[in-house]
């Protein structure tokens, strides 16, 4: 059983399962095909991924892999609370370079869904924070890009002053979203 809440962005969804709590603590399906599937979401997911940041602040985005290896990603968070952002870079979709924020968080329990001809990314508002997600296609570093997470032609507002956050040196020389190879509206 999920709940799955359109994020206004086309393929963008928060996606909620239950949760089971009884004495023990609890227990919930936290991935199921067929729950997916009565949504009309059909996903082969091939590789789960685990990231532990540790301060407040940190940021890791706006990333994607380019076709053939483009990745539909299922994102949530085990311990602590982040701002996950997807922004639309299929060029000629009529939302293009639009974004959408939600908070995913261990308390909440919920997830984004994150299709591929999105651009991903997360900030962190608590210490110790880990993010769990499952993704299409392997990583392949030759299909691997970035995205500015500050360009202005996105204008995604972050909840963090720049000097606030940290971010990995590949993130910092990120080209903008006008400079990237992108995905092509179909
Ligand atoms: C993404 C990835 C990285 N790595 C390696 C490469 C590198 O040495 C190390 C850290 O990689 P990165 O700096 O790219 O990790 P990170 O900045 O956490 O990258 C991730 O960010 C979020 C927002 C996403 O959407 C993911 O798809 C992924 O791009 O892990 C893998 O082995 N497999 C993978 O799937």
């Amino acid at each position: 059983m999920v709940e799955m809440r359109p994020l206004g962005l086309p393929g963008v969804f928060e996606i909620v399962p239950k949760k089971f709590g009884d004495e023990r603590g609890f227990f919930s399906e936290t991935y199921n095909a067929q729950a997916l599937a009565r949504h009309g979401i059909e996903l082969a997911f091939v590789q789960d991924n685990h990231s532990l940041s540790a301060a407040v602040g940190v940021l890791r985005g706006l990333h994607y892999q380019l076709p053939p290896r483009a990745q539909d990603k299922l994102v949530r968070v085990v311990a602590g609370r982040i701002l996950d952002v997807a922004v639309d870079i299929r060029r000629g979709s009529p939302t293009f370079a639009q974004w959408v924020a939600l908070e995913v968080s261990a308390e909440k329990w919920n997830q984004i869904l994150v299709p591929a001809g999105y651009a991903h990314g997360f900030v962190t508002l608590e210490p110790n924070t880990e993010v769990v997600y499952k993704v299409t296609d392997y990583y392949s570093p030759e299909h691997d890009r970035s995205i500015r997470f500050d360009d202005p032609e996105i204008g995604i507002s972050w909840p963090f002053a720049p000097d606030q956050l940290r971010l990995s040196d590949k993130d910092r020389a990120a080209p903008l979203l006008a400079d990237a190879e992108v995905f092509d509206f179909e």
